[in-house]
């Protein structure tokens, strides 16, 4: 989930308020000052040769990944083997969520119930870099059920305490919900994990490296929903007002985000001079972010970029992004094949889970 954040439990890089929309943060999270406007990509990267038994063509993709990681920090993946009637499940699931459920059966799911930041968030609940936020969403993490190997029986919640954290509607409420999301769910959690070995080799390390850290791995997904804004904005700027930011400028906080939406654009991702680039939708392909653990990990040389939400047309827009870390029990401390001869990290160790970085 985010980590310019103010609200939430799960972020322990919090900064304040005043930091996050200061410039001197935004300028020190910018993407790589090896890129200008005119050369930021976010590049489409047609992954169908990472399943290929031949490690040179891994590698290939790998390569690819490693380019978008240490400039934008963005990037697409098509050819990720996810059929499309899964995504455009998921998509319809979080339709019905929102539409269906009654707002007392959506306040019986509230995120304040919860400490892990599951459950139904209302609009305007949160606060984000100062901004309110208009979207509508309802958070998930991993359990057993939902990943397709079964898990290890090692999961333990963010906290270390063991048991459901998730919380999920009535059967008879949203009758088959759970199915669609386990569907969309495990399938996008191998998807991730496939990618994790992508992301080893795009660092020159053993493709195993982190197997043994994503046996049992947090994995949060979100629904959101933002509505069409009640006047439309201009869509060939990037200006937005306080009250038209569906989500506040943030980074994310785990390894990376796969995130899916609806046709609807939205994402708006922050360029070197300080402007939004607005993300195109492109059917069937998710987009990938660089987050806080593989910044870290990599001592900013792959780039978590600040990103926000703001809805510039005249239709709702839907998105789920996946937010992989990685065993919760696990450090994340940075490479030492990324640090240069006597180079420093710039970055602490931290735990995964809450229980060990809140020790910091
Ligand atoms: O909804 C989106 O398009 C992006 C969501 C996002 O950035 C987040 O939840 O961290
Ligand atoms: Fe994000």
């Amino acid at each position: 989930m985010a980590s310019a954040t103010v609200q939430t439990p799960l972020s322990s890089d919090s900064i304040t308020k005043q930091e996050a929309r200061s410039t001197s943060y935004l300028d020190s999270r910018l993407a790589a000052k090896n890129v200008t406007d005119t050369t930021f990509v976010i590049p489409v990267i047609d992954i169908t040769p990472s399943f290929s038994s031949s490690l040179a063509d891994r590698q290939a993709v790998a390569a690819q990944i490693r380019s978008a990681c240490t400039t934008s920090g963005f990037f697409y993946i098509s050819g990720h083997g996810i059929p499309t009637t899964t995504l455009s499940g998921i998509i319809q699931q979080a339709e019905r969520f929102f539409a269906k459920l009654s707002k007392e059966q959506k306040e019986d799911l509230h995120i304040k119930k919860s400490k892990y930041g599951y459950g139904w968030e209302p609009s305007e609940y949160t606060s984000l870099a100062g901004d309110v936020e208009t979207k509508e969403g309802f958070n998930f993490g991993y359990e057993e059920g939902l990943d397709a190997t079964g898990g290890d029986g090692k999961y333990r919640n963010l906290d270390g305490t063991k048991g459901d954290a998730n919380v999920w509607p009535k059967e008879e409420d949203l009758p088959g919900f759970y199915e669609g999301v386990k569907e969309y769910y495990s399938r996008v959690l191998d998807l991730a994990r496939h990618l994790f070995r992508l992301f080893a080799l795009s660092l020159d390390l053993p493709e195993d490296h982190f197997d043994h850290m994503m046996t049992h791995p947090g994995g949060i997904a979100r629904l959101l929903y933002y509505t069409a804004p009640k006047s439309p904005l201009p869509a060939a700027t990037t200006e937005a007002s306080h009250d038209q930011i569906g989500l506040g400028a943030h980074s994310d906080y785990e390894c990376f985000t796969l995130l899916l939406s609806s046709n609807t654009p939205g994402l708006e991702i922050l360029k070197p001079s300080g402007q939004w680039h607005i993300a195109q939708h492109i059917p069937n392909a998710f987009i990938v972010n660089v987050a806080d653990f593989l910044m870290r990990w990599t001592n900013g040389v792959y780039k978590s970029t600040i990103h926000r939400v703001v809805n510039r047309s005249t239709d709702a827009r839907y998105s789920v992004p996946f937010f992989f870390s990685i065993n919760y029990e696990e450090v994340v401390e940075t490479l030492p094949t990324c640090l240069k001869e006597g180079e420093k990290p710039t970055y602490r160790p931290i735990g995964a889970g809450v229980s060990v970085h809140r020790t910091e």
